[in-house]
């Protein structure tokens, strides 16, 4: 069957209407209170992470008093948990170790302030990181024939500046480039490591581990753009494996990767696809929703970024995407392959 790549979109240009479609518990921040809030920036050398991976064992570890701020007590659960990083950053004490705050704080954040539900979280993040271990995955060689050409990791800077606004990463999902549906969703196991990996690689570039700027409940600047590309796609129906892939997904990252996307794009959405863009959002919490905006036309989307602090990030873009950049082949980073 040929892709209807041609016709308009059936969904709407712009903002994505939020729904009170079935809500995942993760991600839902947008109005959270201060439980945990962290705006004066420390001034302190603990920037960097320590040397030690080694697991903890909970011996080595105190509990926190039951008056300790939510951080001292997100802090308390990671020590006595066993596995000693998150997203590449090896944890330390929150005190003086900003990128350990900034984790701990989007935990809170990404339950609303609420400290049970975020120890929750957090608890079942470093649970399957320990099972999962995500960083090792960046260096696993995936099958070039099952992934090639389908996810790309870029990013932009703007030169000399420290600030984290200074920087924009991207993660690219070239969906409509999938050859056999069979090939790369028939193993979920594998397509779920492949996508992990490519969000660690991402997650690489953000570079939370040298951030010196801490987060509060209204101020983050350390998330990801995500773009999903259905151009080209060659089958207009949602198979078994695509559901089973696509819902997994989004189940996988709403509980580990909380608070990190910044906004998501799905370009080049077939006209007689527009159902599944329903379909989906059934899977997704409100607030993550808002953040979603379907375009019919992928050339548009470089228009998008005009008010990034990165200079002329539109320009940087792909032409394929209305930027005068390289291809994503050239420009963009993929897992290793072979
Ligand atoms: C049959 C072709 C398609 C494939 C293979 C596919 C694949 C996927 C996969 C693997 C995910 C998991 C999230 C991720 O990897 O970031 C996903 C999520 C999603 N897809 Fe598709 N998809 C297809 C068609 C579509 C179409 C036509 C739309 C319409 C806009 C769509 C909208 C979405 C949405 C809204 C999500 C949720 C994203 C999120 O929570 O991050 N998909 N898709």
């Amino acid at each position: 069957m040929s892709a209807a790549e041609k016709q308009p979109a059936p969904v709407a240009p712009a903002e994505a209407v939020p729904t009170e479609s079935a809500a995942n518990p993760a991600d839902n921040a947008d109005n959270a209170d201060n439980a945990g809030n962290l705006a004066a920036p420390v001034e302190t050398e603990a920037q960097k992470p320590p040397a030690a991976t080694e697991p903890r064992t909970p011996a080595d570890t105190k509990e926190a008093a039951p008056d300790a701020t939510p951080i001292a007590q997100l802090w308390s659960l990671a020590e006595a948990a066993g596995h000693p990083e998150v997203w590449g950053v090896n944890l330390a004490d929150p005190e003086t170790h900003v990128p350990t705050r900034i984790i701990l704080q989007k935990y809170l954040n990404a339950n609303d302030g609420d400290l049970a539900r975020a120890k929750d979280q957090l608890a079942k993040t470093l649970d399957w990181r320990a099972k999962m271990r995500p960083v090792e995955l960046t260096k696993k060689v995936f099958a070039r024939p099952k992934f090639d050409g389908l996810g790309y990791v870029t990013r932009y800077v703007q030169e000399g500046s420290t600030e984290p606004e200074g920087k924009e990463v991207f993660t690219w999902n070239i969906y409509g480039g999938v050859k056999s549906i069979d090939d790369t969703f028939g193993n979920l196991e594998e397509f779920l490591e492949w996508r992990v990996a490519l969000m660690e690689l991402a997650l690489q570039d953000l570079d939370i581990s040298a951030a010196t700027k801490p987060i509060t409940a209204e101020y983050d600047p350390y998330k990801i753009f995500q773009v999903h590309d259905y151009k080209s796609i060659s089958f207009l129906r949602q198979s078994p494996q695509v559901k089973a892939a696509s819902t997994e997904t989004i189940k996988v990252f709403a509980q580990n990767y909380p608070e990190l996307l910044k906004e998501k794009f799905f370009v080049n959405v077939p006209a007689i696809m527009g159902f599944v863009y329903a379909f989906m959002k059934l899977f997704v919490a409100p607030k993550t929703i808002k953040k979603f905006h379907p375009m019919s036309n992928g050339g548009n989307l470089a228009l998008e970024f005009g008010e990034s602090k990165v200079p002329s990030l539109e320009e940087k873009l792909p032409t394929e995407y209305g930027g005068k950049g390289s291809a994503l082949g050239e420009q963009g980073q993929q897992t290793l392959l072979k």
